[in-house]
């Protein structure tokens, strides 16, 4: 994708570590300059935008997203194009999706098959590939992967019983795996087999409407998962990603492990930080059931949604997501009989940064600088792209956020960008929204004006052995055990 050089004047730049006036200037997709001179570097028919009153953040990073996901019998609204394009409009310049191959399916197989799906994509991305069995033939496609086709972490479904739900045998042995190859291992931490026996014992209560999908999934599954997780990377020495951590109890199972001194990171989504399961008993079907995600939205009472934004401020949580996964109502209404037959998933790619913002930014609990660790520049690190992605600064792909910390919005269905019918953040206005989205150096956002372009994005190799693995292995060698020379 060529464009024309982009010089961004008059903004301050926001990054991880600081906040500073400076003009930015795109070359070739790529940042060229910043601060001083890079005005004065710019070449002849360069394009400019004006900045002035804004900040100019790194492009968000989206760690968890489904697009064209084949889920619970049907396939989701969203493809890599409009699920991108809705991303673009939000600010978020790269998403990392899911390969999830059927249980027996070939890991390779199923990776070719979604890279060919996402090849329409808008924005950049890359995939997490997840585990959903075991045997020699795996442990030899996570060494393909990671070696030949920059996938360095792997999903494990602890839920999902019957379909994609791993064991605690693939557990070890993945996690292993991926230790030996340098790659991230991540889960949904819940216990399926708990999951699966509570959605009957609700069903036999009479409870067959959305209100029983919580009942089905209280916060100590999530945290009996996540313990489990974290204590079987804990033996085995490997870093460990818990996505979309929900409850106080997943959250407190992973503060207590980093306070161990191990390298434990969780994913929060926007979603849970603001929505409560209120939704869930709402008297409209398809109001609840759009709302039927996993894990659920959690009672404000338990004080989990305070928990998240604590784990974001105190830095023992690290990422924001979305695990955007759009149905439509006819879809969720395969599940009008049955709550578990409600296909799980809802959106929110194009939301999270400015919900986010909203939430955290505007009531002080978050600093521009911490706002964008938590929307791309610790993704970026964790996932080994820092800092070809999640930084502004010389040498890093030109995707920018201008962010207008005044402006609002109003977010609805009606409005969206995403092919979904729903948005569960409906009604709500926030402030702190942003003007233009760059991509690649191209301006593919502009004040409501989307110019996102089929194909533009572009498969983003992560490479292994990020620095939580350089560390590991040290730690590895410095603790490892002798045995005793006798005579
Ligand atoms: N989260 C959800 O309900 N659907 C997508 C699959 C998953 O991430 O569990
Ligand atoms: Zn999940
Ligand atoms: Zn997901």
């Amino acid at each position: 994708m060529s464009s024309a050089p982009l010089l961004i004047r008059g903004g301050t730049v926001v990054n991880a570590d600081r906040e500073e006036r400076a003009d930015v200037l795109c070359v070739d997709g790529r940042i060229a300059a910043v601060g001083g001179d890079a005005a004065s570097q710019a070449p002849a028919g360069t394009q400019t935008l004006d900045a002035s009153g804004q900040y100019v953040l790194p492009g968000g990073i989206d760690p968890h997203t489904h697009m064209q996901l084949p889920f619970m019998g049907t396939v989701t609204m969203d493809d890599f194009y409009t699920g991108t394009a809705a991303g673009l409009a939000g600010g978020t310049t790269t998403i990392i999706d899911f390969v999830i191959p059927d249980p027996k399916e070939p890991l390779m197989d199923a990776y070719r098959k979604w890279r060919g799906w996402a090849e329409k994509s808008a924005a950049d991305y890359s995939f997490h590939v997840a585990v959903t069995w075991w045997s020699d033939q795996v442990h030899a496609d996570m060494g393909t992967l990671v070696r030949e086709e920059g996938v360095n972490s792997f999903k494990h479904f602890m839920a999902y019983k019957n379909a994609i739900m791993c064991d605690d045998e693939t557990l070890v042995n993945s996690f292993k795996r991926a230790l030996e190859l340098g790659a991230m291992p991540t889960v949904h931490a819940e216990n399926g087999e708990l999951v699966y026996l509570l959605q009957q014992e609700v069903a036999k209560m009479g409870i067959t409407g959305p209100e029983g999908h919580p009942l089905a999934r209280p916060p100590m599954v999530e945290a009996e998962a996540a313990n489990r997780a974290i204590a079987i990377a804990d033996v085995l020495g490997v870093p460990i990603y818990v996505v979309h951590v929900s409850c106080a109890e997943a959250a407190e199972a992973i503060a207590r492990a980093r306070a161990r001194g191990q390298r434990v990171f969780g994913e929060v989504l926007a979603g849970h930080l603001l929505v409560d399961d209120s939704v869930y008993r709402d008297p409209d079907f398809a109001t609840a059931a759009a709302h039927v995600m996993s894990p659920p939205f959690r009672p404000r009472s338990g004080g989990h949604q305070e928990a998240l934004w604590r784990g974001l401020q105190s830095g023992q949580l690290h990422t924001t997501a979305t695990d955007h996964c759009t149905f439509c109502a006819a879809q969720k209404a395969m599940g009008r009989d049955n709550f578990a037959k409600i296909p799980n998933g809802t959106g929110g790619v194009e939301e999270r940064m400015a919900a986010i913002w909203d939430g955290g930014v505007n009531t002080g609990r978050l600093t521009p600088s911490e706002f964008v660790a938590i929307t791309s520049a610790n993704a970026a690190r964790l996932f080994n792209i820092y800092p070809r992605k999640g930084f502004v600064g010389p040498g890093a792909d030109a995707d920018l956020v201008l962010w207008d910390p005044e402006g609002t919005k109003t977010f609805s269905a009606r409005t969206q960008h995403s092919k979904g019918d729903f948005n569960i953040f409906e009604g709500r206005t926030v402030r702190g929204i942003p003007s233009h989205t760059v991509s690649q150096g191209r301006v593919v956002f502009a004040r409501g004006d989307l110019r996102a372009e089929q194909g533009a994005g572009r498969y983003v190799h992560r490479p292994a052995f990020g620095a939580n693995f350089q560390a590991v292995h040290k730690r590895v060698q410095d603790l490892a055990p002798s045995a005793v020379a006798r005579a």
